[in-house]
């Protein structure tokens, strides 16, 4: 029944100049429900939800909610109405109290101040249930916590229909579980999500029903999630089931080439690592344990950093920034890619070739038709889906900038590559050609690094794993015949902690 359903899209078409991203869409999310938002990186999904959070106006179509049509609304009068986008960026200002940031934009003030105590009645009835003290300061909060509190924020101003868009990135598996908890508490009280995730696991998990956008155009509207399985729903996004990528581990293994040796800053100590030309290498291991602050370490990243990185037997002092590492022949993929990634005005084009500029330049000109050649090389290699090489990075959809970030690495003809999360946000699709390309790279001799909160993708695509606690490596294992729980017992036993493994986040 009509009555049933908190929002209701219909016939929706969203043109950007001559891209049409929704080609006449329609939505229907019931109350008191989480449904789950599918489809390959570009299908339209952000814009869809941008739309119904009146971020976005549509080019053409109808929308109602709660039964009342709505009409050129932009975000405020959808606040008003009760929709919240929760992006992935957390909105929180970090030098004030949970309690602040819970009421901000909506202070009871009178006469201009704001009434503290007044404040901190209202806050704590609000995150009592969450598990969050008030006092506490927002830059001390985890990732998740801050995910939550930003969920708690909605739900504060009248939040009914509360958007998430990938909501997991960046959480361990320890954070992804509490944040499905809290979620499901929340639906128990009426409250109902649109969750857009590339996880079929996560949509099994968490979602009621589920839809599923390709192209620009709805072809699987509210199924119902307890029917489906992953591969169903793999179909629906890509058109066919995923054949999962296995690295075959070839044990004649080529020469070593880098040696890390005597590598000391804060909270790190390794002694020496061997990695193979060719080899792909897992870091795994707590936050916090060192698996991260290596990779980082090894790129420049970390100043404070001393130790070598012998390439060859020649000795090496590590590179003391990312500009050294370049030269050295290093190449990073960093896991913010908003942050320190993409530089948004730019074009695609310029993006793909920026730490390249050696290979398309001559004489400190760039070469255009070079830079052309090498842009064309990875647009088909990665099916990057945009207007053309000139629109700026920024107007991709999330996925697609990561294509295009990846193939800037790729083009700096690395010898050594660290990738921090490189399958973040890419659709089911593309996450196993993102390992294909990687296998490929070490083929070519290329050794790699691998981080990443999939431990079960980790173990697919490296040849060993190495094991991180307290800063040191505490094992280093082929990674064949490993299990998920394999990985999170050592991480345990190893560290000698009386907690169970199964529970326990890993990178
Ligand atoms: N501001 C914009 N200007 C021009 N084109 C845009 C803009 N925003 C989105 N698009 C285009 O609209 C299409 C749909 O993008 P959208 O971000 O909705 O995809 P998505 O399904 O969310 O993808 P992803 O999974 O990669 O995040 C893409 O082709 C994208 O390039």
């Amino acid at each position: 029944m009509a009555d049933d359903y908190l929002i209701e899209v219909d016939d929706c078409i969203k043109r950007y100049g001559g891209v049409v991203a929704l080609k006449g869409v329609s939505l229907r999310v019931r109350k008191g429900s989480v449904h789950g938002l599918l489809g390959e990186n570009g299908a339209g999904k952000s814009t869809l939800v941008k739309i119904i959070a009146g971020i976005v106006q549509a080019t053409s179509g109808t929308m109602r909610f709660n039964g009342e049509e709505i009409v050129d609304a932009d975000v405020k009068a959808m606040e008003e109405k009760g929709v919240f986008l929760v992006t992935q960026e957390p909105m929180i200002v970090e030098p004030m109290t949970v309690a602040d940031n819970l009421m901000l934009g909506r202070w009871p003030a009178r006469s201009g101040f704001v009434r503290d105590r007044h404040m901190m009645a209202l806050a704590t009835s609000f995150l009592e249930e969450a598990n969050l003290d008030p006092r506490r300061l927002a830059s001390t909060l985890s990732v998740v916590e801050k995910r939550k509190l930003n969920i708690l924020r909605a739900l504060h101003s009248g939040g009914k229909l509360i958007i998430l868009d990938e909501p997991t990135t960046a959480l361990t598996m320890a954070d992804k579980h509490q944040l499905f908890t809290f979620m499901k508490q929340l639906r128990a009280q009426s409250v109902s999500f649109l969750f857009i995730s590339h996880y079929n696991e996560e949509i099994l998990e968490i979602c009621d029903e589920v839809s599923v956008l390709r192209d620009g155009q709805m072809i699987g509207q509210g199924q119902v999630v307890s029917h489906l399985d992953s591969s169903a729903l793999s179909e629906m996004v890509i058109g066919r089931d995923v054949h999962l990528f296995k690295r075959v581990t070839d044990e004649a293994k080529g020469d070593v080439v880098w040696t890390l040796r005597d590598v000391r800053a804060s909270g790190l100590s390794v002694d020496r690592l061997d990695i193979r030309k060719g080899e792909i290498i897992g870091f795994a291991g707590l936050p916090g344990s060192g698996a991260k602050e290596l990779g980082r370490a090894i790129y420049g990243l970390m100043p404070s950093a001393r130790g070598f990185l012998d390439e060859s037997g020649v000795a090496h002092a590590l590179p003391r920034d990312p500009a050294e590492a370049l030269r050295t022949g290093i190449a990073f993929l960093s896991e913010d890619r908003l942050r320190d990634g993409i530089i948004a005005i730019q074009s695609i084009a310029e993006n793909m070739t920026l730490s390249s500029l050696p290979a398309v330049s001559r004489f400190g000109w760039v070469s255009r038709s070079a830079e052309r050649q090498l842009v064309e090389k990875f647009w088909r290699l990665f099916a990057v889906k945009a207007a053309s090489h000139a629109a700026p990075l920024g107007s991709l959809s999330g996925g697609n900038q990561q294509k295009v970030l990846l193939s800037r690495l790729v083009a700096t003809e690395p010898r050594l590559v660290i990738l921090n999360e490189p399958t973040r946000g890419i659709d089911v699709g593309v996450k196993e050609e993102v390992h294909r390309l990687v296998d490929d790279l070490s083929h070519r001799g290329v050794s790699v690094i691998i981080i990443t909160s999939d431990i079960e993708e980790m173990l697919r695509i490296v040849d060993r794993v190495a094991l991180f606690v307290d800063g040191r490596i505490s094992a280093i294992e082929p990674a064949h015949g490993l299990t998920k729980e394999d990985v999170f017992e050592m991480a345990y036993s190893a560290s000698d902690r009386s907690v169970s493994a199964s529970h326990q986040p890993l990178h």
